[in-house]
């Protein structure tokens, strides 16, 4: 397993985020995070369970309103805009949830027309059919366009609803866990369209996983959470092979399965 090649990205920010802090109660889950996603990079966050990694995607989505802190995503302070400007950055945005599951009752094409019908206006019936022949050329599926969800097999259906983000065209993927559930051999899959969507789209993309060969493949820069805060950001050798932190390293001999 060869770790991913990173590429020289120019340092251009478009999620900037600073002194980000929000408690439950007594529980402080995020206590001054710091960081940049830079144009075109795939940076992965990891983190154990209950470290605040979904909590973050929600503030970036503008979703869980911070204690403290300010998130600006693609030039916009998330916390000035009113709902319908955030509406409109979160259309920008791609959504890769763990739980985000295809609608049993449609096809593949069903599936992938809907956020298109429901988002963007005036669109033709050929403009439609474009959209979702290019989705799933994109994931390789073109041949299961009228097929049932119930027909496609896991990985499969991870790449379709991978697809149906992807027919917005957004500007920031966010993948929560997307190899999880996956066997190694999907996994491996999903891992390379994941770096697909970023050379073909030139997008950027936050991906949070436990699953360290995701991090280790697709990963231009690592960000660990850990007590509430990025401590360790870097390539992946740089925050756990070149590592003395024992967080980390206890980290790595856990959940690393390649
Ligand atoms: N709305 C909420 N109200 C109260 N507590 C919350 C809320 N949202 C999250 N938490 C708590 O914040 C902590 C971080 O949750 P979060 O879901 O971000 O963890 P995670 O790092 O994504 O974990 P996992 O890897 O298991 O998905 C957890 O202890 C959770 O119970």
């Amino acid at each position: 397993m060869n770790t991913k090649k990173t590429v020289n990205h120019p340092k251009e920010s478009v999620i900037v985020i600073r002194d980000l802090r929000i408690s439950f109660g007594d529980l402080h889950v995020l206590r001054g995070v710091d960081l940049d996603l830079y144009q075109g990079e795939n940076l992965v966050v990891l983190g154990r369970s209950g470290t605040g990694k979904s909590v973050l995607i929600k503030i970036i989505a503008g979703l869980l309103e911070p204690d403290e802190g300010t998130v600006n995503v693609l030039g916009e302070d998330v916390s000035k805009l009113k709902k319908r400007e955030l509406d409109a950055l979160r259309l920008k945005l791609g959504f890769s949830f763990q739980n985000s599951a295809l609608y049993d009752s449609m096809t593949v094409r069903e599936n992938l027309e809907f956020p298109l019908i429901r988002n963007v206006r005036n669109l033709s019936r050929s403009d439609i059919d474009k959209a979702v022949e290019q989705a799933l050329e994109d994931v390789g599926l073109s041949q299961t366009i009228n097929q049932m969800p119930s027909q496609l097999s896991g990985g499969q259906r991870k790449r379709i609803g991978i697809a149906r983000t992807l027919i917005l065209k957004p500007e920031i993927m966010l993948y929560d866990e997307p190899t999880a559930g996956l066997d190694p051999i999907t996994s491996n899959e999903i891992n390379n369209l994941i770096n697909e969507v970023q050379e073909r789209h030139n997008t950027s993309s936050i991906i949070i996983t436990h699953d360290l060969t995701c991090a280790k493949t697709v990963g231009d820069r690592i960000a660990m959470l850990l007590d509430g805060r990025f401590e360790r950001q870097g390539t992946f050798e740089e925050v756990f092979e070149d590592s003395n932190d024992e967080r980390a390293k206890q980290f790595y001999e856990y959940n690393f399965v390649n």
